[in-house]
């Protein structure tokens, strides 16, 4: 027979141990390779034009870099994903899928797909539910955020390769885990901040941390 206080911790830390938690995960840079995508389509289409090496790449916005090696290079980068079938046929990053599924079978754990669509909207929005239920299968269409603003949806984590997420909210609620990508391998994150470096990394004992904390 346990005592009272053996009891009680030991339920206090069962409890804590199954806190549910809800899991952001983006889209593009995360689950889909928008990088890859896109230097393949612009090296076709533009096949005379300067390009910059996934290696070379610094800064999350691609427009903003090719702007930089030539005023015109920004709106030919923008031309690539406002194509008919950019988003639809970008491949998910190594590992992605099998990690969603498995997340979001894991007990006591929501997962959901945070993605920005881009303003100019003829094919993106569709695009990005048609590649979830190609990649993911139907039932992820229930889990789909589509915002142009993070900050105001509320949750435990958000895994996103985008290294500032700001919005309306000064104040999230979930702990942003920065994915690494080509853009953003270069940056040294100050403590606490956390990366997940690839799929392949243990994404697992993430979720268990932020379990393991006070909500
Ligand atoms: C690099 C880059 C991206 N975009 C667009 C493409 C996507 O719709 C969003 C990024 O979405 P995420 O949810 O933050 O992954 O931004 C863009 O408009 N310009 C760019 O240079
Ligand atoms: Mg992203
Ligand atoms: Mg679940």
């Amino acid at each position: 027979m346990l005592s009272p206080s053996l009891q009680k911790s030991r339920c206090h830390s069962s409890t804590s141990n199954t806190r549910r938690l809800r899991v952001l995960v983006d889209m593009d840079g995360v689950l889909a390779d928008f990088e890859g995508g896109f230097l393949k389509k612009y090296r076709i289409r533009y096949p005379d034009e300067p390009f910059i090496g996934l290696e070379d790449r610094r800064g999350f916005w691609v427009s903003e870099q090719y702007g930089s090696l030539n005023s015109g290079l920004c709106n030919k980068a923008i031309s690539i994903w406002e194509s008919k079938n950019f988003f639809l046929e970008l491949d998910p990053l190594p590992g992605a899928v099998e990690a969603m599924k498995e997340m979001a079978n894991l007990e006591n754990t929501d997962v959901f797909i945070c993605t920005s669509p881009i303003k100019r909207y003829h094919h993106c929005p569709y695009e990005k539910y048609a590649w979830v239920e190609k990649h993911l299968g139907q039932r992820f269409l229930e889990q789909i955020v589509l915002t142009r603003d993070k900050t105001v949806v509320s949750a435990d984590l958000l895994i996103d390769d985008r290294p500032d997420i700001i919005g309306a909210e000064p104040n999230p609620t979930w702990e942003h885990i920065l994915f690494t990508a080509c853009h953003n391998k270069h940056l040294k994150l100050a403590p606490p901040s956390r990366r997940l470096p690839s799929w392949n990394h243990d994404w697992k004992s993430i979720l268990d941390s932020k379990r393991e904390q006070a909500p």
